[in-house]
Parts: C-alpha cells; structure tokens; sequence
C-alpha cells in the first residue's frame, strides 16, 4: 500500500532539510525524498566547503597585512591536502548528524530521484527500486547546480565547475576563473592564498555585478593590489584543456582578433540553473520562467498544496533564503501566520573572503527605481579602532537613506560581515540618524563603522 504524508519534501538541501525538520516537529507525518546527498549544494559542494577553504586561510591574509604594517613577520603554510580530507570528513559528519535529527523526528528518507507520479503522489526512482508515496502537500526543494554555456562547458580536466574545484587534490598555481561573481571571487581567494596566479575573466564591465558600483570598484582595486588580472567587459569564445592546460579565447571587441589566455586550471563560474526538468509538475499545472525556476505566487506556492522555496523558485539563490522560505510554507501549512504573504524581510548577502562584501537591504540604484529621493551616508574604515587593529583598514561602509530611514546598508572590507545582523535588523527596523545617534554602540566594535555612517552627512544618490 502506498505511504501517505501529510508533507512530501522533493531535495534535502537547507530548504528541504529544514522544511521536513519543523513540519515533523510539529506533528505532520513528513517524507524527505533526496536523490544524491543530504545538505545538497550548501553542504555537499557549495556555502560549507568555501568557508572551510577560507577559514583555514584566513591567518595566510591576516599575517600579511600585520608584516605590511611591520609588526609581524613569518609564514602560515597550509597543507591542501589535510584540509581537503578534513573538509570531506566534516561534511561527512554532518551528513550523518542530519539523518540522525531526521530519524529521530520520525521523518521518513526516501533515497533516490523523486517525480509526481499523479497529482497525489510522487513516484521515487532509488538504487533498491522505485516506490511510490502519496502527499497532501509537496515542497519542492530542489536547488540548483552550475551553469554552462556552448563553449563554456567544464570537461572535467583542467576545465572546472565549482564543484569538480571543491575536489581538487591540489590547488594549481595558476587559475583563471570565468564569472567575476560569488563562486568565482570566494574559490579565486582561497587560491590565491595557497598560491595561484589569478585571472579572472566576466563578460560585465565590473565584478560583483549586482553589488553597489562603488563597492565593485573598492573590490577591484584590492583584487589588483593582490596582482590578479582581471580581464572585464570581454566575450569568452571557449575555454578547453589543451594538454596539461586550460586554455581560454576571448573577444576584448569587436574589431580585435581572438586573444588567448593559459593556466593550469580554469574554473568556470557563470550562475546556476534550477533543477526543475523532469520532476513532472507540469500536469499540476507548474509554470517555469526564466532560467527554468518554479514560478510561485506570493504565498511561495507553485500550484494548489504544491510549494516551492529555495533556489529553484529562483527568487534568492541563498542558503539562508531557503530555509526562511521553508518556515514560511511549514507555518503556512500548520494554519499559523494567517494569510500574509511571503515577506523576506531586508535579506542579508555575505561575499566571504577578505575583503569581504556585506549588502542588506536596498542598494541606491534600486531605492532610486522607486523614483523617490535617495540620499547616501558613508564611513570609512581606516577611522575604525578594530579595522586598525587589524591592520585592514580599506573599505567603507554605507548607507541608503529614503524619507529619513535607513532602507540598506552595504560595506566591503575585512570582515565586514561582523555587522550583518546589526545592519538587518536596523534596515528591518527603519532607522533614522537619531535612533543612531541615542543607541549605544559597543566599543571597540566593526558595528561603530555603522554607526558613523548612519551619523555622517548625506548626499544625493
Ligand atoms: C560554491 C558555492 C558557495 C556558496 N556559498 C554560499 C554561502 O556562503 N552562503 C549562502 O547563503 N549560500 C551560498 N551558496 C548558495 C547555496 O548553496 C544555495 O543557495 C542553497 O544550497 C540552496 O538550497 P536549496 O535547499 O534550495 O537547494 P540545494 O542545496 O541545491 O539542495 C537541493 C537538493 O535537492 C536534491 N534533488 C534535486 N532534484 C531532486 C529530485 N528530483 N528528487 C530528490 N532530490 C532532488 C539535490 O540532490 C540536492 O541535494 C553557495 C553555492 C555555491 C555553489
Ligand atoms: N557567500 C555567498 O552567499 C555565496 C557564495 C557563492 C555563491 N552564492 C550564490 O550562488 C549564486 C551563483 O554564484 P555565481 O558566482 O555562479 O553566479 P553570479 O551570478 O554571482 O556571477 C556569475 C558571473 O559570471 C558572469 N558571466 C555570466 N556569463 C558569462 C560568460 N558567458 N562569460 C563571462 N562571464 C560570464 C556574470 O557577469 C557574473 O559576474 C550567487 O548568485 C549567490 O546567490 C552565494
């Protein structure tokens, strides 16, 4: 006989993960169907295993910045290999820790590739067979995994996704990485730090593309201080291996021939795209836009008891959006929260490294699309007693003012990341300059850098 759930969960990434946690907790009788791995991208090949590569490097940028300022001298030497054997045995672990939180909840795992069946149930394609369950309600949480364009498709050689570079024995000592985005800019500081010679190749004028444009041009000139090339505003024509190679041909303009780049390796990190072929929906009547995203309304709902959250709804490719949009659906579903739609709130984006990137809430350009009057306000971090403690004193912070409350906050620096729940919960909040200035902040914090941004002078956008 075919199980009945009163939830069915499609992918166990942080979106399905947490949506099948709470909605056991609270007593509905919950499945997890997952065709690869628990934890899925963040875990697996994505937010975790880029934040272990950092951390263990971070001191490698910290001493340097301590011997440029001559109070410090020596070497950090990090062995690749040790950190690639403990990454695999954390993630490992935590794997394993989150089967067991599942288990222990009652909630049912379903290994293998879920697809409706019919529109009550999901037919599960695993190595020991396929069965079938039956679902009141399904959550599709399936993620998404990198993008690739013709000429642009990683081979597995010396041409890499993100997560054909997560498993890497060794880091090469030269790399060019295709897409000045996250992926790119967090994966190409890791390597620069163990070693490699950096290019980084974006068909935009600018990396970090969506980020405030002056924060683009402060990560720009902290990536040259570093000695990266970075080759902007050019069409890649292909990169491929070619020996013990990758070798990339470019377009600069339109008038000039192709020119070519070689490195050891090449890591092409250009987006991602939605998993959402071949799961069936359409005959629930799901519609995808754009890239292949489940398009959802604004209850986070894809077609009647069928939901979506996470990156495959393509609305905030974030780990943290995932599970916050899978508490709205479990809430929704247990009849809590009455009939308010999804609100994310002012979200928070983290670009980790050093420096890092910290966006909250409304850049100026978006503030102004409204059309109403945008006034900034900035601070510098060389006037911050922690950023000059720590010898990092490049970078700012800076706020978006409309109608005298703060509506966004964005900052790049060392660790500037420091501040992002203050700066969410301000931005939530609607500060204006005198909440700030009656707020005591602490002392010696990154959070005063906030602070004398919300107090300085405002300008026109
Ligand atoms: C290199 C990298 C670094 C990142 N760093 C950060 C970071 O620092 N902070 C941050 O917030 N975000 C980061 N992200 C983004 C973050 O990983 C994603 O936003 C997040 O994992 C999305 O969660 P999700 O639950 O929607 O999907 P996923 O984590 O992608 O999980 C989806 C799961 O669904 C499974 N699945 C797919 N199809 C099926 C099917 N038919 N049946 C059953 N299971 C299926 C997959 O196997 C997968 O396990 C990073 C991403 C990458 C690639
Ligand atoms: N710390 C974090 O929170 C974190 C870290 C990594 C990834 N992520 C998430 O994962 C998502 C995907 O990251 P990503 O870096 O792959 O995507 P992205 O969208 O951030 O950046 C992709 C970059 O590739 C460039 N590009 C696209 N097509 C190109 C082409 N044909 N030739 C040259 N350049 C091209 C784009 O201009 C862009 O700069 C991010 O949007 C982010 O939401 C988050």
């Amino acid at each position: 006989m075919t199980t009945q759930y009163d939830l069915v969960v499609l992918g166990g990434g942080p979106g399905g993960f947490d949506a099948a946690v709470e909605a056991a907790a609270a007593g509905l009788k919950t499945a997890l169907v997952e065709a690869a791995e628990l934890g899925g991208t963040c875990l697996n090949r994505g937010c975790i295993p880029t934040k272990l590569w950092l951390g263990a490097t971070s001191a490698i940028e910290e001493l340097a910045a301590q011997s440029k300022a001559r109070v410090a001298s020596g070497e950090v030497r990090v062995d690749f290999a040790a950190l690639q054997a403990k990454k695999d045995r954390h993630v490992a672990a935590t794997r394993k820790a989150m089967a067991a939180r599942l288990a222990q909840l009652g909630v049912d795992l379903h290994a293998g590739r879920g697809r409706l069946a019919d529109s009550a149930s999901i037919e599960v394609a695993g190595t020991d067979g396929t069965r079938t369950i039956g679902f009141k309600n399904l959550l599709v949480a399936t993620g998404s995994r990198p993008a690739c364009f013709p000429g642009l498709t990683p081979d597995g050689v010396r041409v890499l996704d993100s997560t054909g570079f997560l498993a890497l024995p060794a880091m090469p000592q030269s790399l060019i990485v295709v897409g000045g985005g996250f992926i790119g800019l967090e994966m190409a500081q890791a390597a620069h730090r163990l070693g490699a010679k950096i290019t980084i190749v974006d068909a935009l004028p600018r990396i970090a593309g969506p980020e405030d444009r002056e924060v683009s041009r402060a990560l720009e000139a902290a990536f040259r201080r570093m000695g990266w090339e970075l080759r902007l505003g050019v069409q890649v024509t292909s990169v491929t291996t070619q020996g013990d190679s990758a070798v990339l041909t470019m377009q600069t303009s339109a008038e000039s021939a192709g020119e070519e780049l070689a490195a050891e390796c090449a890591l092409v990190a250009v987006g991602r795209r939605p998993n959402s072929a071949d799961l069936g929906l359409e005959s629930l009547g799901v519609e995808l836009s754009g890239p292949g995203s489940v398009r959802t309304n604004e209850y986070l709902e894809a077609a009647p008891g069928v939901y979506a959250v996470g990156d495959v709804n393509g609305r905030t490719l974030l780990a943290h959006a995932a599970s916050h949009q899978a508490h709205y659906v479990v809430q929704r579903l247990l009849g809590k929260g009455g009939k308010a739609p999804y609100d994310s709130g002012p979200v928070p984006s983290i670009l980790y490294g050093n420096p890092e990137v910290l966006r909250v809430g409304l850049m100026a350009d978006e503030a102004k699309a409204g059309g109403e009057s945008v006034l900034v306000s900035r601070a510098q971090l060389i006037q911050n007693p922690i950023a000059q403690a720590h010898a990092a004193t490049q970078g700012f912070v800076k706020c978006v003012w409309r109608q005298g409350r703060l509506v966004g906050v964005t900052a790049v620096g060392a660790d500037v990341s420091r501040m992002a729940v203050s700066a969410a919960l301000l931005v939530r909040a609607g500060w204006t300059r005198e909440d700030a200035a009656g707020f005591m902040f602490p002392h010696p914090t990154l959070d005063e850098s906030l602070k004398a941004a919300m107090l300085a002078d405002k300008e026109a956008a």
